[in-house]
Order: structure tokens, then sequence, then C-alpha cells
């Protein structure tokens, strides 16, 4: 440890390394098999067997098998260590910084930034102290590692002390007493908080947290931490006006003191018996104990232990009337003071400075954040009216499919209405009314073209006798027959319709008188021809065709039909089975 820090913030100083220990030490071997394992235990006794820890130290880079890249890192985490020890601040921060750089390890960077904020604290590097402070406190969650964490959690808690954050220091202190790693006592923590709740003036000598601090550590063999504690007892008495009761203590610790030789205690507790001395009027006793303080000084050192002993020195020369001694010690008093003053505004500078920035970041990064929500909010947006734009044109193509499909329907109602509106509804031809009109009309065109057309009647000879004989269902059958049979004759373009229950009609336009009966007495020997399978037994049955021409008959289909039916009526008359024409002349054509 430098011999200024210890001069400067001995409590701290001492601290700040005994935090990190466990109490047992390993046994170091003197073959290295797991150099792992022995990195661990070299770090273990690093403060409770100091002389051994560099022993360890030298060890392991003279005898370790290949190290691990990690281990490395650790490896150098601990000589860092070891050269602050030897006082070799900038080198050690050096180092540190390279731990905490690029080791890439939570653990190890969280050691070497505690030990470096430690580091920079002591020697007044405010600024960069409490920056690191930040940074570990925000890495907290995520340090695991249970002794790292802790060493963290216990120099945050003495920086805030030293910042003047003594709440801050509590809270940190308490949540040393949540991550004790194994082995370790309340003492250290308990022993934090003792530290804070007296910078701020919450501590009487009777505080029970007090004592139970004192009795914790000395049951965990941790009389150093027992003696701080000690010494802030026996000050607190001392405030509080028992000044015989401040030296009883010191007098019963000071031999704990003189075993332990830590340095800061041997100042401190020659300091408050000076000043216990000094209220019990034993004014040479108390000079004496002050001079032994200024003994062990450096020169040229600020610190609160050289500011109470110059002041204390002042008050008793000044009471003994040495006017040179009181200016002396009253001018040493004044630049220790100021210098004390300064540093503790130093301190809380850099605090809020870093505050301040820290401030400033979340502030920005609020901002960023606030930007980035917005970002997200308009690209969800975004995203919400495509997809609202895809939904509607979804909605769009189905209710467009379904008017596309609910016309289909109508069309194919209405075509199938047209058709049955048009056509017979048991042999599928046209029916009476649309054979007429379309008959019509073709004659219509015939007519302009000066074309010729047939028209023929057709009617089942004795149908009433097949219906009553078979069956009305016989009869339908031999309806659809008949009709068949005319179809199997026809050209697309010729009209064919049933005009009444079995009488046909069909025009045959293009067609002469001559062609026309041909095609008739094809139908009509057909029929003969083809008799039906109806109730189990054949049905014969025949027809009687009329003939009609529009070369005789004229364009209007009233004359056709009528010369046609009378055609009709002449082959009913004269025997049926046979086609007669309209014209007489032409007689018949023999079945
Ligand atoms: N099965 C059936 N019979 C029908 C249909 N339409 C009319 N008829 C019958 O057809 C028969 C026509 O008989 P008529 O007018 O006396 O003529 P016919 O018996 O054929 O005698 P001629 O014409 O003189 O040879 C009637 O008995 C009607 O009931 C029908 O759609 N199906």
């Amino acid at each position: 440890m430098p011999h200024r820090w210890r001069r400067r913030w001995p409590w701290l100083a001492w601290a700040g390394l005994a935090f990190c220990v466990l109490a047992e030490a390993a046994l170091a071997s003197s073959e290295i098999a797991d150099p792992g394992a022995f990195l661990e235990q070299t770090e273990r006794v690093r403060t409770t067997d100091h002389p051994r820890f560099v022993l360890m130290l030298e060890q392991m880079r003279s005898e370790a098998p290949e190290l691990t890249a990690n281990q490395r890192w650790y490896l150098r985490y601990l000589e860092a260590w070891q050269t602050a020890f030897e006082g070799d601040a900038p080198k050690a921060n050096t180092m540190l910084r390279d731990v905490i750089d690029h080791s890439g390890d939570i653990t190890l960077r969280a050691k070497a930034s505690a030990l470096l904020m430690h580091n920079q604290g002591l020697s007044s590097h405010y600024e960069e102290a409490f920056t690191l402070a930040n940074q570990l406190a925000t890495d907290l969650p995520e340090i695991k590692d249970r002794l790292a964490r802790f060493t963290v959690l216990a120099n945050l808690s003495q920086l805030m002390v030293f910042a003047g954050q003594t709440d801050l220091a509590i809270k940190y202190a308490s949540m040393m007493e949540e991550t004790l790693p194994p082995g370790e006592s309340l003492c250290n923590p308990l022993s934090m908080e003792i530290g804070a709740l007296d910078k701020s003036n919450r501590l009487t000598s009777s505080s029970p947290k007090l004592q139970e601090a004192i009795d914790t550590c000395l049951a965990a063999g941790q009389p150093v931490f027992a003696n701080t504690l000690r010494l802030i007892k026996s000050a607190l008495y001392r405030m509080e006006g028992q000044p015989a009761k401040a030296l009883e203590l010191l007098n019963s610790i000071l031999p704990s003191i003189s075993a332990n030789r830590y340095y800061p205690h041997v100042r401190s507790v020659q300091v408050q018996l000076a000043l216990a001395y000094e209220k019990l009027g034993e004014d040479n006793n108390a000079r004496k104990a002050a001079l032994a303080v200024l003994a062990m000084s450096g020169p040229g050192e600020i610190s609160e232990v050289q500011r109470e002993t110059y002041s204390l020195l002042y008050r008793i020369e000044k009471k003994r009337g040495n006017l040179n001694a009181t200016l002396g010690y009253y001018e040493q008093y004044t630049a220790q003071d100021k210098g004390y003053l300064d540093d503790i505004s130093a301190r809380s500078l850099a605090y809020a400075a870093v505050q301040q920035h820290v401030l400033a970041q979340k502030l920005e990064t609020e901002g960023l954040s606030k930007q980035n929500s917005i970002l997200r909010l308009q690209q969800a947006l975004d995203t919400k009216a495509v997809e609202t734009s895809r939904l509607y044109i979804t909605l769009l193509l189905v209710v467009l499919v379904s008017i596309f499909f609910w016309l289909l329907r109508i069309k194919r109602s209405q075509l199938r209405f047209k058709m049955l509106s048009h056509h017979d509804g048991l042999t599928g031809i046209f029916n009476h009314q649309h054979f007429v009109s379309e008959a019509e009309r073709t004659l219509r065109m015939l007519e302009k073209r000066h074309g010729s057309a047939c028209l023929i009647s057709i009617d089942l000879d004795h149908f009433k006798q097949i219906n009553d004989t078979h069956g009305h269902a016989t009869g339908d059958v031999v309806l659809k027959h008949t009709v068949a049979l005319c179809q199997r004759q026809l050209r697309p373009t010729d009209l064919f319709g049933r005009l009444g229950g079995e009488e046909f009609g069909i025009l045959l336009p293009d067609c002469t008188l001559d062609q026309g009966m041909a095609i008739a007495d094809r139908i009509r020997t057909a029929i003969e021809g083809t008799p039906v399978n109806g109730d189990g037994c054949l049905v014969a049955f025949s027809a009687s065709i009329g003939l009609a021409s529009t070369d005789t008959s004229g364009y209007e289909l009233q004359r056709l039909r009528k010369d046609a039916d009378a055609a009709l009526y002449r082959a009913k008359r004269t025997g049926r089975n046979r086609v007669m024409s309209d014209a007489e002349s032409q007689g018949l054509v023999k079945a």
C-alpha cells in the first residue's frame, strides 16, 4: 500500500484491500497441477498472508504450464493488485485498465474496475473514480460471481461515504449482506454501514448496531475491522463528553492495535488518546501523544489526522502561552484545514460533475429511446395500415367474386328460365310459342333472299289408344322417342317444335318441296320401323305427316300451317301413316 495513501485515508486504504479477502488461506503447492485453482488460492491469501501471496504469484509465473487466455488475464489482475500494493499506482492502473478493456471476463472486469476505482479515489482522481462507480453500479446486475459482487459493493459503499452519499453507501452495505460469499461473515458489510452512519452523524456510542458490528467482527476473527469500529466508538464517547470512557476503550484496544501493526490504526489511536487526554485536562499526555502522531507523518502530508493533531497542539501551546509554538502550529493547522476542505470540495464537485454527466446521458438516452419509440410506433402504424389495406383489398375481392358468382347464378337462372320458357318440358324441343316466333323470323329472312322452305306437321296415329292400352308413361316414352327419331333426320338450321299433345312442327329452311317430302318420309319410315319398349312389350306406332312449301303457300306461317294441317288432315283421312303435301297435284307419297 502506498505510504501517501495510508496517511491520507487510513481507514479506507486498509479496508479497500481487505474487502476482497476470504478468511481461510489455502496451501500453496510446489507443483501447479491446476492453474485455475492455484490462481484462486493465490487471490485468497493476498492480505491474510501477503508474503505467501508474493511467493505464489512468483511460482505461478515460473512454474505454471500453459495458461488459458482467461487464466493469463486473471494472473495479470493479481499482478496489478500486487503492483498497487507496492505503491506504483500509475503502473497498476494501466494494468487494471488493460484487464478491464481486454479480458472480456465480466468477473475480472468487475474486480479490476473496483480496484481501479479505489485507487483513483485514494489518489484524488475523483472524477474517474465516480465515473467507474457509475459504470460498476450499472454492471452490478450482470456480476454473478459472489466474491466479485461483494468486492464491488464494498468499494462502492466506501466511495459513496467518500462522496458524502451516506444513504447510498448504506444501501450498498445492505446489498453486501445479501450477497455474502462462502466463508465471509457479516463483519465487512456491518463495518461499511457503521462507517456511513458515523460519517452522517447518525451514531451514538450506545447505538446497538455499533456494538453488534464490533461483536460480529471479533467473533469472525477480524481484529482490524473490530479496531476500526472501536476507534469510532471511542471518538463518539469523547464527543459525547465521556473522555474517561474513551480513554478506557482506547487503552483496552492498544495491545491489539500494536499486535496487528496496522499503520493507520497506530496513528489514529494516538490522535484519539491525545484528544481524550486533552478533554481530561492531561495536557502533557495529550501533547506527547500528538507529537507521536507527527513523528509518524510523512513530509507534506495533508490529512484529517494531521489537521486534528495540529489543532490540538495549537490549543495546548496557546494555553501554555508559547507564542512561537502556537503560531507555528496554527499555521500548520490552517494549511491542513484548507487542504482538507479543498479535498472535500474537490470530491463533492467531482461527484456532482459525474452525476450531471450521467443525468445528461440519461436524458439523451431517454430522448433517443423516445425517438425510437416514435419510430417503432410509426412502423407499427405503417404495418397496420398495410394490413388494413390488404384486408380491404381482400374484402373487395371477396365482394367482387361474390357479385360475380351472384351475377353468374342470376344469368344461369335467367338462361334456365328462358330455356324453360322456350322449350317443351317433356321432349326438350321448342314449345309452340317459341317455334312460331322462330319460324316467323326465319321465314322473314328467307323471304328477303327469296329462299324456299317446307313446313312439316306431324301427328301420331291413334295415340290415345297407346295411352289407354299401355299407360300415360309409355305414351310419354313414345313422344320422346318420336322427337329423337325426327332429330336424327334434321339439320342444325331446321326448327323443331311440339305444337300440341302428340303434334309436332318442323320448318326446313332452304328446302324444296321434294327435299321436304323426302325428309318427311324418312321420318315417317323411322317412326313406323322403330317401336318402343313399353311396359314389357314392344309398342309399334306410326305418324301421319302433312307438308306445305313456301313455293306454293308463300312466307306467311299461318298460311303454311293451314296448308300443312290440311295435308295432314288428308293423310289421316286417307288411312294414316303417310305423308301428304299441300299440293294435291303432287299426290301422296306412299308408305
Ligand atoms: N302420354 C301422353 N299423352 C298425351 C299428351 N298430350 C296429349 N296426349 C294424349 O294424346 C291423345 C290424343 O288423342 P286424339 O286427339 O284423340 O288423337 P289420336 O288418338 O292420336 O287419334 P288420331 O289423331 O285421329 O289418330 C289424347 O288421349 C291425349 O290425352 C302427353 O303429353 N303425354
